[in-house]
């Protein structure tokens, strides 16, 4: 089914707001906890996503040296979510260790080891701002894949990137390669701040094993109706 193939981001300042979102929308089983409201409210809204029997996506985007990052993934296992994200850009060192020290922390605490997955290039960035802010001086789609790579080789699970990469990094990083494609937009949607956008059935058809799929929904007038057009626009 391609609804379980659909996370939704609970981003809102408060634990009350969340809750009230999760209950609003039983359909959704998997929910993003971004750096908004975990820094909000803390990890208590975890316990009542598990509570719930959620699937989780702690987005927390760790970018650090390697030994910090390594702690706050040991530490983000800890929580027995499913998804975790840091940036490929902390290095190959720091994502080798930060992968190692999610299988202890996992361990440590008696659940199931998280899928770490590296972001990419935020789908907000556009090549412009990619060349002319960052000074990368790669095409966007080639920096992407440098980074999903490197993310690969240092033994990750899988990558974030836009929907608009992801059939590449799916030809070259292979079908094993966890693809997580934030930025994705029903016609009928606003784009907001997402420069690097497709709509939802173009970015499974291009290969994305989930989508991220936030405003379209949880800001829409309705969001059970938002939820249900967009379920029956995969299905089409
Ligand atoms: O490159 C990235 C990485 C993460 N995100 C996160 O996904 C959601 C998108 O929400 P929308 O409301 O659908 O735009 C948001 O929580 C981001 O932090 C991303 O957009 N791009």
């Amino acid at each position: 089914m391609h609804t379980d193939r659909i996370i939704v981001p609970l981003d809102v300042p408060t634990e009350a707001l969340a809750i009230a979102l999760v209950d609003r929308l039983p359909q959704v089983s998997f929910w993003k906890v971004g750096l908004e409201l975990f820094v909000s409210c803390g990890g208590g809204i975890l316990s009542t996503l598990k509570q719930r029997q959620k699937r989780i996506f702690l987005d927390l985007k760790f970018h650090d040296i390697p030994n910090t990052v390594a702690g706050a993934c040991r530490a983000a296992a800890g929580y027995g979510v499913d998804l975790v994200t840091i940036h490929a850009t902390a290095g190959k060192d720091a994502l080798s260790l930060a992968q190692q020290a999610a299988q202890e922390g996992a361990k440590t605490a008696g659940v199931a080891p998280p899928k770490l997955i590296a972001i990419t290039v935020l789908t907000s960035l556009s090549a412009r701002q990619l060349a002319f802010e960052l000074k990368i001086p790669l095409e966007l789609p080639e920096y992407a894949l440098e980074m999903a790579s490197l993310a690969r080789e240092a033994g990750l699970d899988g990558a974030v990137c836009s929907p608009q990469e992801v059939e590449q990094l799916r030809r070259i990083c292979g079908d094993d390669f966890l693809l997580v494609c934030p930025g994705v937009r029903p016609s009928w949607a606003a784009k907001g701040d997402q420069t690097r956008s497709l709509t939802p059935a173009q970015a499974i058809k291009a290969g994305a094993d989930y989508l991220v799929i936030g405003r379209p929904i949880t800001a829409a007038a309705n969001p059970e109706e938002a939820w249900e057009r967009i379920c029956q626009e995969l299905a089409g």
